[in-house]
Order: C-alpha cells, then sequence, then structure tokens
C-alpha cells in the first residue's frame, strides 16, 4: 500500500531523515520506534505531504505521490493524527470530528464512529478543549475516520496520556484495524505499546531504519537499546 525508497528530508542544510526505504502492507499496523529527535514525526509529515521530501521516491496504492499537496494524499486515502493532537478547544465534539467531513466521503459524521468512541458520544456537545488528553486523542483519530481512509497515520498516540486509556487506546486501534480493514503506521517512544499494537515495528535511529522486524521474533533488548540513552 505504502512505499518509500530512500526518503531524504532536511530542515535547511540539515538532514534529520537519510535514505528511508520501507514498504507497508495494506492490512495490519506497522510502528515507528526511536528516541527523541530522530526523525519520526519528519518522516511521517513528508508520507502526509507536510515536508517536501529532498530526494526519493513515496509511492501510495500505486501511484507516485512524492509531489502531491497533503489535501490530495487524504483524498486517495491516507489520514493523519498529528503529534500532540492539534483538535480544535474552542469547538465541540461533534464540531471537531465535523470538521474531518471536508473531504466529503461522508455528509454526516457515521454511526460507527460514536460506536468505536462511546466517550465522544457522550461528550458530543462539549468543548475539545475541556477533554482530558487520553478523549482529545480519541477525538483526533475519530476526526481522521470520518475522510474513511485506508491508511490511518498517528504521530507518538501515546504522548501525554496516561497508560491505562493508553491500553484502551491500542484496543480500539487494533479493532479499527481489523474491524474497517484500515491499515495503520504509527511512531511510538513507548515500546510495550507499540509491540502491543502492531504486527511489524522498524526502529529509526538518527534518521535511518536500522532494524524492521515481526513483532513477534523482535529482540526486545537489542530494541530497547535504541531507546535508551
Ligand atoms: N521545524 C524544524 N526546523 C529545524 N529542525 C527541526 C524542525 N523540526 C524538527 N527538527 C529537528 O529534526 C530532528 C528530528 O525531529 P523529529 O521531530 O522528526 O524527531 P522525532 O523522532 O519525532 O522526535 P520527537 O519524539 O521529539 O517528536 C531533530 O533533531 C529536530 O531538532
Amino acid at each position: 500500500m505504502l512505499e518509500l525508497s530512500n526518503v531524504e528530508v532536511s530542515y535547511g542544510g540539515s538532514t534529520v531523515v537519510r535514505g528511508v526505504t520501507l514498504t507497508i502492507e495494506g492490512t495490519g499496523t506497522s510502528a515507528i520506534v526511536g528516541r527523541n529527535g530522530m526523525g519520526k514525526s519528519t518522516l511521517l509529515k513528508s508520507v502526509i505531504g507536510m515536508m517536501p521530501v529532498r530526494s526519493g521516491n513515496i509511492i501510495f496504492d500505486g501511484n507516485d505521490i512524492t509531489k502531491e499537496p497533503s489535501y490530495r494524499r487524504v483524498r486517495a486515502g491516507m489520514a493523519y493524527v498529528p503529534q500532540g493532537r492539534m483538535i480544535f478547544p474552542s469547538l465541540t465534539v461533534e464540531e471537531n470530528i465535523s470538521t474531518g467531513l471536508e473531504t466529503g466521503r461522508y455528509k454526516s459524521i457515521p454511526d460507527f464512529v460514536y460506536e468505536f468512541f462511546p466517550v465522544l458520544a457522550e461528550m458530543r456537545s462539549r468543548k475539545g478543549g475541556l477533554l482530558s488528553g487520553g478523549q482529545q486523542q480519541q477525538l483526533a483519530i475519530a476526526r481522521a475516520l470520518v475522510s474513511k481512509p485506508k491508511l490511518l497515520i498517528l504521530d507518538e498516540p501515546t504522548e501525554g496520556i496516561q497508560p491505562s486509556i493508553t491500553k484502551e487506546i491500542a484496543r480500539t486501534l487494533g479493532r479499527l484495524g481489523r474491524e474497517l480493514g484500515i491499515a495503520i503506521l504509527f511512531s511510538e517512544q513507548v515500546l510495550s505499546f507499540a509491540l502491543n499494537l502492531s504486527e511489524t515495528l522498524h526502529v529509526i535511529d538518527r534518521g535511518r531504519i536500522v532494524r524492521t522486524a515481526k513483532c513477534h521474533d523482535v529482540d526486545v533488548e537489542d530494541v530497547k537499546s535504541f531507546l535508551t540513552i
């Protein structure tokens, strides 16, 4: 579904993603793990089109989208949940989710969104800024779902969220993948969350993918050595 070949991304003269090549299958869940500042967010931003690539190619669903603007990537079936969630604090839950309807896949919020996130149904009239971190994360995922994505991209979904809630989010994301057939690609620093949710693990270190493994036979100690300072 998604193929990155030799992707390089720079801020000015400083290259932070260095020759990344990876493939994401049409179903299933893949994690990119790495320490702070290793290039996870920058890599995901280049996939959704918020950062231009300096060289390399991105193929999505058989089409070269390397030069396509973000809105076309969303139309083609990608959705993105940014780090820090970026919900609109002064809009209600329902209004926040409705901003995702602009792609036109659904005319109104489909029922399945509230079925996956019942807490959002209870709070649909509450302002987004009054929600807890975990509820805001669910809101950001719900907003991404109404564009009917084939690939859901999440940047550090556990950041700033209590462990008990991250377990619930992992369960819900797993269900979304299985029941709606959405492929999931996310970045993470919390290895337990990544192993719990994903089938394939990629380790990023100083802008390079240094390990790729199926989660069931990953060498956990080896991966941990890239996550600790
Ligand atoms: N807007 C920017 N301008 C210049 N350098 C940047 C910018 N954003 C990120 N960087 C640098 O690029 C490198 C990779 O950052 P990036 O945010 O992609 O890492 P990350 O692995 O997602 O880390 P984090 O967990 O902190 O988000 C870091 O050295 C960072 O300082």
